[in-house]
């Protein structure tokens, strides 16, 4: 009974294809598109693939975009597209949002992911999720699974862009991550890089002082990896935290696969 786990940001739609929708699950084949080529997936890297029983994604890209995909999943396959949407509770999750619905899918079930994942390595605690995509989030969550709140950030991309398109004197290439930077590129990659590490930190901070305990940090997302490097703590980089999230609410709802 497979299962198709689909995550559609701002950048790139992720797919991975399971044997079965259980949490821990390894995929039997998974990929990455940007939105540009959506089109190409049914007879591109989908062609060759077992028909999933079942699908489910989250989607934060627009309704063109999830029409798009979802011609894609039902050219190809025979299973009916299915979107989370953010809700009041689920999987261990209780909103704190003051309009749950609102809150993007995507940081809602990588919230699941990650508290599931925490559970199955010991005892609750509360946790700190950082996902690293087109756009930065970073959330907070109880020893109960409450998520308290969190905050959004431009992506260091869109930093960038901002700067380059609000100054006269900034086009610059990429530079290096440095505690001093002594030219313009590496003041901006560390300005970028250091503006993100700093409102995790503080995320950190609140999350200690409002649950009076060390919280679990996750970090994830298309450009995870180039953070990690310049994180404090004890960040555990798990580059598939929103497909997991899809995998334990998929076993939840029983759906086939
Ligand atoms: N190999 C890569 N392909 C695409 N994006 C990458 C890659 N490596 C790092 N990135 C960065 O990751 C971001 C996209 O991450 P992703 O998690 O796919 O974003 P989103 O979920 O918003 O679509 C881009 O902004 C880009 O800076
Ligand atoms: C914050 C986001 C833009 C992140 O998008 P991404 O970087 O994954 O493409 C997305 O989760 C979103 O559109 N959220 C809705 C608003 C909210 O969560 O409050
Ligand atoms: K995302």
């Amino acid at each position: 009974m497979a299962f198709l786990a689909i995550d559609i940001g701002n950048t790139r739609i992720k797919w991975s294809l399971y044997d079965a929708a259980r949490p821990g699950a390894v995929p039997v084949a998974h990929g990455a598109e940007f939105l540009d080529h959506i089109e190409r997936l049914a007879e591109g890297p989908w062609a060759d693939l077992p028909p999933p029983d079942s699908m489910l994604g989250c989607v934060v890209a627009g309704d063109a975009v999830r029409r798009r995909a979802e011609e894609q999943v039902v050219e190809r396959f025979e299973c009916s597209p299915r979107w989370v949407v953010s809700s009041v509770a689920e999987a261990g999750i209780v909103n704190g949002y003051d309009h749950p619905t609102r809150l993007g899918a995507d940081r809602w079930v990588a919230m699941i992911g990650a508290r599931h994942r925490m559970m199955s390595q010991g005892k609750p605690r509360p946790m700190v999720v950082v996902m690293i995509g087109t756009a930065v989030t970073v959330e907070g969550v109880d020893v109960h699974g409450k998520f308290l709140g969190g905050l959004i950030l431009p992506g260091h991309g869109i930093m960038l862009r901002a700067l380059e398109s609000g100054t006269a004197g900034l086009h610059v290439p990429t530079g290096e991550v440095r505690e001093f930077p002594t030219n313009t590129s590496d003041a901006l990659t560390s300005g970028g890089t250091y503006a993100i590490a700093g409102a995790v930190e503080r995320m950190v901070q609140h999350v200690r002082a409002h649950c009076g305990a060390e919280p679990a940090c996750f970090m994830t997302g298309g450009a995870g990896w180039k953070m990690a490097p310049s994180m404090n703590g004890d960040f555990e980089l798990v580059d598939s935290l929103i497909m997991d999230g899809l995998l334990v609410i998929a076993q939840e709802r029983m759906l086939p696969g």
